[in-house]
């Protein structure tokens, strides 16, 4: 429950469509040798029941923005609410962090790593019911797929195992809000994928709300169905996955998730777009069969399953995707049609 010492809006419970969580000209600033504003006036709405995350390249605030909305960093301007109640702090509390919230940080520090994987779940719940605390410890190191690990020393596990310990740990009292830092960053891509799905499951049975952090969108583009793009300390965009991959407002959010290219609109001009705006086009929207523009050649990049091609035309330089390996040369000329493309 949150704390008494918090304020409360009634009318903010009554609106229709109020989100779980949402914050109004959040600023946080970080006073030390230099001063950094970490995050910079937001404003943003966090649904109930779904998986929320928090994208951008790295120092554009997204794990202070996490931060502040736990309760841990205490917002020198604007505020967060929780339910219509004002967001805890430091302030407020003897232990920082909201009592509905769980937070998973990067580094496992909340984890003993010499006791082991039963110990370090179960030493989150009381003993005043035994036969509970073992019925529920078993469930959820069943749910995340350690239970086979339960004897064994955290610290002989491998990050991506330390990682689903460190979620049951947050889960087994079953908060209402779990909020994860860069969750994927110990885990290989095969493991990720199945730990995402797991967490998609978990979500969809119980109705808990999760908000992630990660720098590299890709990979929670199949995850989330909410995502906040932070630049600078400032939200950009707040929207759907599917919309703002295709249908961004930003060049630096299309450059993130799609790795667009960016077209000024005289460049746009000389491939035959005619507009005033800066155009997107991602990388998936260039056909190279055949087609009136003539590019150069002038790099390859291998990408696993695909190359990248970089062409030049004039001024122009597009990244395109091609999945026949081996059948172009540098300085080979490629015509090119532009299939799509996105006005910003
Ligand atoms: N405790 C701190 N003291 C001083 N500056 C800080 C502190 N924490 C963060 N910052 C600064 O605030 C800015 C935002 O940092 P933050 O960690 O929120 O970014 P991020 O997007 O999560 O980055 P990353 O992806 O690299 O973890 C950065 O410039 C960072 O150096």
């Amino acid at each position: 429950m949150p704390s008494s010492s918090c304020q409360y809006i009634p009318t903010d419970t009554h609106k229709a469509h109020v989100p779980l969580i949402f914050g109004e000209n959040v600023s946080c600033t970080f006073i030390g040798k230099q001063q950094v504003l970490a995050v910079d006036a937001v404003s943003f709405g966090i649904g109930e029941g779904k998986i929320t995350a928090i994208i951008g390249e790295s120092g554009s605030g997204k794990s202070t923005l996490l931060k502040l909305i736990y309760g841990l960093l205490a917002p020198d301007a604007g505020e967060v609410r929780y339910r219509g109640w004002q967001v805890p702090t430091r302030k407020d509390k003897l232990i920082p962090g909201h009592d509905a919230m769980k937070l998973v940080s990067q580094g496992f520090d909340d984890l003993n790593t010499y006791a082991n994987v039963w110990d370090n779940v179960a030493s989150q719940l009381s003993n005043t019911n035994l036969k509970l605390k073992e019925e529920r410890t078993s469930a959820i190191l069943k749910k995340l797929r350690i239970d086979h690990l339960a004897v064994q020393r955290v610290a002989d596990l491998s990050g991506g195992e330390k990682q689903r310990v460190a979620i049951c740990r947050a889960l087994i009292n079953a908060p209402e809000v779990l909020l994860m830092d860069e969750p994927f960053n110990q885990v290989d891509a095969s493991f990720r994928d199945i730990l995402q799905q797991d967490i998609k499951n978990i979500v969809a049975e119980t109705g808990l709300t999760v908000i992630l952090v990660s720098h590299d969108p890709t990979e929670v583009l199949a995850l989330a169905e909410e995502l906040i793009v932070m630049k600078d300390g400032k939200i950009l965009d707040q929207g759907a996955p599917e919309k703002l991959y295709l249908q961004p407002t930003q060049a630096y959010t299309a450059k993130l998730l799609a790795k667009s290219n960016i077209l000024t609109p005289q460049q746009a001009s000389s491939i035959g777009i005619q507009t005033n705006k800066q155009v997107a086009i991602h990388q998936e929207w260039i056909s190279l069969a055949g087609g009136e523009l003539k590019f150069t050649l002038v790099g390859i990049r291998f990408r696993g399953f695909y190359q990248e091609l970089i062409l030049k035309h004039e001024d122009v330089i597009l990244h395109a995707m091609d999945f026949h390996k081996n059948r172009y040369a540098l300085g080979n000329t490629l015509a090119v049609t532009v299939t799509k493309y996105h006005l910003l």
